[in-house]
């Protein structure tokens, strides 16, 4: 595997906090970002759209392969995520998605078809790489690696925080029931579950600001003396 530059691996339960984490401590560096479960999200969408049935293994995974996927830099400084020409940057983030995810995930083929796609993120000067597998399957050889998770219940309470922002009802019990549900899904697929990579970095942010959190990886970062 050719990686091109350092890369700092976060993965981590759902809600944990890896996709803010990732996106200050990349801006902090000022390297690459990736979002792998936005991969796994628009695959879920794009099999939706389609009609497509989950059962055809090999068409999925040319379409993993093969899908038009934009991550685009927009004037206000947010990067809006583009399906086959259509922005899909909200629409990803339901746990609806989330969940027809989780259950693409756990096909063998899916997770083929998308590993290219998803080493070919790592440039210089470095990336920041957020997902369940960074550390221990799409980037083995990661310099450093974070597995970040926080209580079931703190979970779902910052989901419930974010879905209200935006206007959604939606009810702490059963958000910590689907929240639950996919955990164990990821966790005990047969293949690439998430599990802490050899040598990681476990950050439990039950307790923890944002900030700190950041200053953790930040602090590893500068251990291994890539900043
Ligand atoms: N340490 C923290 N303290 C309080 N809130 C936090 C903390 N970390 C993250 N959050 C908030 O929790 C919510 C979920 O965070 P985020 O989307 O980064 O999680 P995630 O691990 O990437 O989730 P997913 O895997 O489902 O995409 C966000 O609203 C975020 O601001
Ligand atoms: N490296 C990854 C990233 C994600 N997944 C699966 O996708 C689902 C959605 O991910 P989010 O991080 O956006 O919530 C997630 O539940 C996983 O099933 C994955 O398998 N590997």
């Amino acid at each position: 595997m050719i990686n091109q530059g350092p890369v700092i691996t976060i993965d981590g339960p759902s809600g944990a906090g890896k996709g803010t984490v990732s996106q200050l401590v990349a801006e902090k560096l000022g390297w690459h970002i990736l979002d792998s479960g936005a991969l796994y999200r628009l695959l879920a969408l794009a099999v939706e759209h389609h009609g497509m049935s989950t059962d055809d293994v090999e068409t999925l995974k040319v379409l993993a392969e093969h899908l038009d996927i934009q991550f685009k830099q927009s004037e206000k400084g947010v990067v809006d995520i583009v399906l086959e020409g259509e922005v899909v940057t909200q629409a990803i983030r339901t746990e609806e998605v989330g969940n027809c995810a989780s259950k693409l995930a756990a096909i063998p083929e899916v997770r083929e078809g998308l590993l290219l796609r998803q080493r070919a993120f790592s440039q210089t000067p470095g990336l920041v790489a957020d997902g369940r597998d960074m550390g221990t399957v799409v980037f083995p050889d990661a310099q450093i690696k974070i597995f970040l998770t926080a209580s079931a219940q703190e979970r779902a309470q910052r989901r419930l925080n974010q879905l209200q922002q935006k206007g959604d009802t939606v009810n702490l019990d059963e958000l910590v029931k689907t929240i639950q549900e996919r955990d164990e899904r990821d966790a005990n697929r047969a293949i690439s579950p998430l599990v802490p990579a050899a040598g990681a970095l476990v950050v439990d942010s039950t307790e923890l600001t944002i900030e700190q959190v950041v200053e953790a990886v930040i602090a590893e970062a500068a251990k291994a003396g890539l900043v």
